[in-house]
């Protein structure tokens, strides 16, 4: 493979347009929301919106405006995939008055949301649920909130969920998450910080305590940064095949910026920072890496191919609850990885890869948008490596084959 070169511009992040969304449909007014990631998983959160009464003006500038109704209406819900429609649209539905079902692709039936489900409960929702999708949200126009406890050590996606609607809960919310640590952490930053630009009054309390005051989400037009997490798929291409790739980087962000870079780094990319740019210089031969990714677990995949590309090896730990993702990602890096020639163990909370002679095939995506990029990066360095399934990918990015081809020329 002969080294990349050149700059991708990445789309919007999906985590701040589904907050976006989300916090438009709840506010006090319309939002005019810019630099939208215009993807399945976004696509889906509009028409969930939609069903509830929200409504979306597409405007000829690319903007976005968002219009939150009198009251929510109930509605059928589709989630698709995402783990962001199936965790904070069930509070919406909760203040709706009537019956809102939530159904999925067959992989979102496997994904945790009974805790989310249970949080809603305790706040005065009534909702038949069995842990999963599908389920079915009997709203009355109102939810009491108050105190709830919850285990959120399943996706930090459950504090979230509950956040983000907390402040028109009538008491409010005082959220408890008791159990194992709760992953994903900086995502758990973004809500709050989304919440405090729209004047709510919403703050972690103590180390697994969160407070959200009752009162109006004021609406207010936003600009969404670039998805970091994808950013650092092409990112990823330079320690995998040598040379150097530049992204649109926000200098300053809630995004986990430095776990993403730290990442990269650890395993032999060469960080280079402008005032809003990031660039990656690699040589091709990747470092092996001992890597606590319980910050930014979505970077799993990439990190596991780019681990098998390594002379050393190395581990992935504090990633436990991505057995719950679009699929069991620990066990499909096992299978894929193994299946090209690396030797890959899951362990509790990960991954071990020790390096092969990895040889070219078929690489199953899992109907997963980043054991695709896993699958991309891994092909850099390994002639023969084809996805079996490269529309997994528009999860998140509406054409990323493109954006790929464009920087690594085929
Ligand atoms: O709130 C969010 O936007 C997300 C939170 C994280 O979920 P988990 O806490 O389940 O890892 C992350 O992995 C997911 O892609 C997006
Ligand atoms: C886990 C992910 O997505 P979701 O928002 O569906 O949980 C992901 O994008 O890696």
């Amino acid at each position: 493979m002969s080294p990349v070169s050149g700059t991708v511009v990445v789309p919007g992040s999906k985590s701040a347009t589904a907050r976006a969304y989300v916090l438009a449909a709840l506010a006090d007014g319309p939002s005019r929301l810019t630099g939208v990631l215009d993807a399945r998983d976004t696509r889906l959160m509009r028409a969930a919106l939609e069903a509830l009464g929200v409504g979306f003006r597409d405007d000829p500038d690319g903007t976005v405006l968002v219009s939150p109704p009198a009251a929510f209406t109930p509605g059928a819900v589709e989630v698709g995939q995402a783990g962001t429609i199936m965790r904070f649209v069930p509070a919406l539905a909760a203040l709706a008055d009537g019956t809102t079902t939530f159904t999925g692709d067959p992989e979102a039936e496997v994904r945790p949301v009974g805790p989310l489900l249970d949080g809603l409960v305790q706040a005065g929702a009534t909702i038949d649920h069995g842990g999963a999708i599908p389920f079915t949200v009997h709203g009355t126009g109102a939810v009491p909130g108050g105190d709830v406890t919850i285990d959120a050590s399943g996706s930090s996606q459950f504090v979230s969920g509950l956040l983000l609607a907390g402040a028109r809960f009538e008491r409010g919310l005082d959220l408890r998450h008791v159990g194992p640590p709760v992953p994903s952490r900086p995502h758990i930053r973004l809500t709050l910080a989304m919440l405090a630009d729209r004047g709510v009054d919403a703050a972690e309390t103590g180390p697994d305590t969160w407070h959200v005051a009752p009162g109006t989400i004021a609406a207010r037009d936003d600009v969404i940064e670039p998805d970091l997490v994808n950013a650092a798929v092409f990112l990823a291409a330079a320690p995998a095949a040598g040379g150097s790739v530049t992204v649109p980087w926000p200098s300053h962000t809630v995004q986990a910026s430095g776990a993403i870079l730290a990442t990269l780094e650890a395993l032999g990319g060469v960080v280079t920072r402008t005032p809003g740019s990031v660039t990656v210089t690699g040589t091709g031969a990747v470092s092996g890496a001992d890597l606590d990714l319980s910050e930014a677990s979505e970077l799993t995949c990439i990190a596991a191919a780019l681990l098998a590309l390594s002379r050393d090896g190395g581990r992935i730990r504090g990633v436990g609850h991505i057995r719950g993702h679009e699929t069991d990602r620990l066990a499909a890096l096992e299978a894929e990885l193994g299946a090209r020639g690396a030797e890959v163990r899951q362990t509790e909370d990960g991954l071990i890869v020790a390096p092969g002679a990895l040889t070219g095939g078929t690489w199953r995506t899992h109907a997963d948008h980043r054991m695709a990029h896993a699958g991309a990066v891994l092909g850099l360095a390994v002639p023969g490596v084809e996805l079996d399934d490269v529309g997994a990918s528009t999860k998140t990015m509406a054409d990323f084959p493109g954006l790929w081809s464009g920087l690594v020329g085929a």
